[in-house]
């Protein structure tokens, strides 16, 4: 199963790669499926493409080091073509949840950069309603409690209901590149999605949080029947 996964995420982005043209400023993608695309993209690179990446995270930047990548800031590429990212799910319309790996605050400014956003994944990430994997919220560690209350208070007055934790990782509080925790909200599904993601962005100490509305562009989808296109607008391509 885990093996199929693998493969699975590596069909998706090898398909993502034919997006990438010479000469593109691209956007890198933070975990597995992200990961999967760099590694194939620094074949590529080593090869002989010709492209200039930024990285939304410390551990992609390392990984993209490693295999060839040359790498630039987005101060020093305020714009970019494409982006290449995964998703914890993929629902209706290509709304997404991210930041199961902590990087979504660097992934939402970086797909807010790129002129598009190819979000590639296994087909165990397609959901017809969001929220069965809980919702990360990176927030400002000042006030982190008063926070979580807010987010609470939030998720009562729209109807949902569900705890919101702290992250932790090995015993302690998981913090960000950026220096945020993350609190991960378990509201189960998510009905209004843009509702949600407008409350949140009004609560002092949210940084960000990981419902990526009208961002992405177009989503890979590799299944053992294959690989399946959608598109914002029509949602099937191929
Ligand atoms: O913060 C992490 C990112 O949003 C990832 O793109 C997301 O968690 C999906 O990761 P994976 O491809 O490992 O399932």
């Amino acid at each position: 199963m885990a093996a199929n996964s693998e493969a699975l995420k590596r069909a998706a982005a090898a398909r993502a790669l034919e997006e990438v043209e010479s000469g593109m400023r691209l956007g890198l993608g933070t975990g597995s499926t992200a990961n999967a695309f760099i590694e194939l993209l620094g074949e590529r690179v080593r090869g002989g493409l010709d492209v200039r990446c930024v990285p939304t995270s410390e551990a992609t930047a390392t990984l993209a080091g490693q295999v060839g990548i040359t790498l630039a800031t987005l101060d020093d590429l305020p714009e970019l073509d494409l982006t290449v990212d995964g998703a914890d799910e993929i629902g209706p319309d290509l709304a997404l949840i991210k930041g199961g790996g902590g990087a979504l605050l660097r992934e939402k400014i970086v797909a807010a950069a790129s002129g598009a956003m190819v979000v590639i994944a296994d087909n165990a990430k397609l959901v017809g309603t969001l929220g069965r994997f809980p919702l990360p919220i990176e927030i400002v560690p000042f006030g982190a409690e008063a926070t979580r209350r807010a987010v609470l208070r939030l998720a009562e007055a729209q109807g949902l209901a569900g705890e919101v934790r702290l992250r932790a990782r090995d015993g302690h509080v998981f913090v960000t590149d950026g220096g945020h925790f993350i609190l991960d909200a378990g509201f189960g599904a998510i009905p209004d999605p843009a509702a949600l993601a407008c409350g949140l962005a009004g609560i002092p100490g949210v940084a960000e949080h990981g419902l990526f509305i009208g961002l992405a562009t177009k989503a890979i989808v590799a299944g053992d029947g294959g690989v399946q296109v959608l598109t914002r607008s029509a949602n099937t391509e191929s």
